[in-house]
């Protein structure tokens, strides 16, 4: 006899919480475990910024009176707080009989952005939150909110099994060690676990998935120049299907630009743009001054004022969005040039992903052009339609003979609670 399970997958952000539910039936069956469905998906934004904001909307129908479009909630300033909120929502929400109380829920996923060593997703428990804490010196500014969550569910969901889903796993066991090292004394690097960890690996898998299955390739041959590019970037050569190199490295600060981070720098840099570099910040004892400015106060934000990249090509653009936007398509070109080599010219796709790939037609169009010589090419007017479309995977350029360029909708919530259903060891005691 199978039964409805459903599955919470919760992405805890340093300013925002982004939630999904699924439902899955329990023994998952061979056609159910791919496809968990969606029953909803919410949001609570700007908590560091209040007011908050907050969306909640049905999968279907798309007209549902429970749904929020955009309330203001200025009460509301803490993750645990916005968690309780949704919660309450949930809960009362007279559209969903299938869930009245914590009990109904049997799986929360957590997104953790650092899982260390970790090379799959865990089930959490007091021994291994241990371990994780450990790690939250190495990613004070992400994995922090999302343990809170973690906490905040055992109090509010006690009967759930919560489940820890990382974007390093992707990489964990594929980068070559030439790769995963810096050049430092190895005793050193060992001891304070400092190598090259990788980043939105759950993004990166769920986008290798769907673009072989476009491909109509088996992922084991697939190869892809994958950009995940949203208010944090990276950049992943996937050999295939496996992860080679990746832009992000001891923390999610390397490599691209992002909104408010600086990516990449000299790394003396630090000790000339201040003198209190290692001094802590007030607000957090664990985030060093420079640790604070190269994360938060840095990135196309910095440059131009703003943090939303659709901004910089807009009509009327703020100053210094030609340079933040000219800067940004340099940093993936070097990327993207790397990894062609790197994958020895057979590259399948160029893929588009995160908030300003999908949506960028501009960004895209100019990174196109700027490896047009590596033999991609963009077809301009695919390329400005597909922010209208819906598919999961949307072709803007390529084809006969030469690499396609495509644009992915990733969808980490989805790619954690897939996971979720696939794992049988999560559904044992069920
Ligand atoms: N239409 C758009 N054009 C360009 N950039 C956009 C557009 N809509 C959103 N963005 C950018 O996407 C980024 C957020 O991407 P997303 O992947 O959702 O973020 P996060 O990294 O927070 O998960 C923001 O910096 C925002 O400026
Ligand atoms: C790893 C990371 O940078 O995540 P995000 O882009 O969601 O901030
Ligand atoms: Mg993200």
């Amino acid at each position: 006899m199978s039964s409805e399970k459903l599955i919470l997958a919760i992405n805890a952000g340093s300013s925002s919480v982004k939630l999904s539910l699924y439902s899955s039936t329990s023994p998952p069956g061979p056609g159910d475990a791919l496809a968990p469905k969606l029953i909803l998906e919410s949001s609570i934004s700007s908590l560091t910024s209040p007011p908050a904001v907050f969306k909640y909307t049905h999968a279907s129908p798309s007209s549902s009176s429970s749904n929020v479009d955009s309330e203001q909630l200025p009460d509301i300033k803490s993750q645990e707080n916005a968690f309780k909120h949704f919660l309450d929502c949930l809960f009362s929400d007279s559209e969903l009989k299938q869930v009245c109380s914590g009990e109904d829920i049997a799986f929360a996923c957590h997104r953790i952005v650092h899982g260390g060593d970790f090379d799959k997703p865990i089930v959490l428990g007091e021994e291994s939150l241990d371990h994780l804490k450990e790690l939250t010196d190495l990613a004070p500014l992400h994995n922090a909110p999302a343990l809170s969550l973690v906490y905040t569910t055992f109090k509010h969901l006690p009967t759930t099994k919560n489940i820890a889903f990382f974007d390093t796993t992707f990489h964990t066991l594929s980068l070559p060690e030439h790769i995963r090292t810096y050049p430092l004394d190895p005793d050193h690097a060992r001891q304070h676990k400092i190598r090259k960890y990788g980043f939105h690996g759950i993004s990166y898998a769920f986008i290798v998935r769907e673009v072989a299955a476009y491909l109509n390739k088996p992922i084991e041959e697939t190869n892809i120049i994958a950009l995940h590019l949203g208010s944090g970037a990276s950049a992943c050569a996937i050999c295939n299907g496996k992860s080679i190199d990746t832009s992000m490295g001891l923390t999610p600060l390397e490599g691209l630009p992002g909104a408010t981070r600086s990516g990449t720098v000299d790394p003396s840099l630090v000790f000339h743009y201040t003198t209190h570099a290692s001094n802590l910040t007030q607000d957090d004892p664990h985030i060093s001054k420079a640790e604070e400015i190269l994360n938060k106060h840095s990135g196309w934000a910095s440059l131009t004022g703003t943090p939303d990249f659709a901004a910089l090509t807009s009509p009327s653009p703020p100053p210094n969005a030609a340079l933040a936007f000219a800067l940004f398509v340099d940093r993936i070109t070097n990327l993207v040039a790397a990894y062609f080599v790197k994958l020895r010219g057979q590259v399948d796709a160029l893929v588009f992903a995160g908030g300003v790939g999908e949506r960028s037609w501009q960004l895209r169009e100019a990174v196109v052009d700027a490896v047009a010589c590596l033999g991609f090419e963009v077809r301009r007017e695919d390329n400005k339609g597909v922010s209208e479309r819906r598919e999961v995977v949307a072709a803007v350029g390529g084809g006969s003979g030469c690499a396609e360029v495509l644009v992915c909708r990733t969808d980490e919530a989805r790619e954690m609670a897939r996971g979720c259903v696939v794992e049988r060891r999560f559904w044992g005691d069920m």
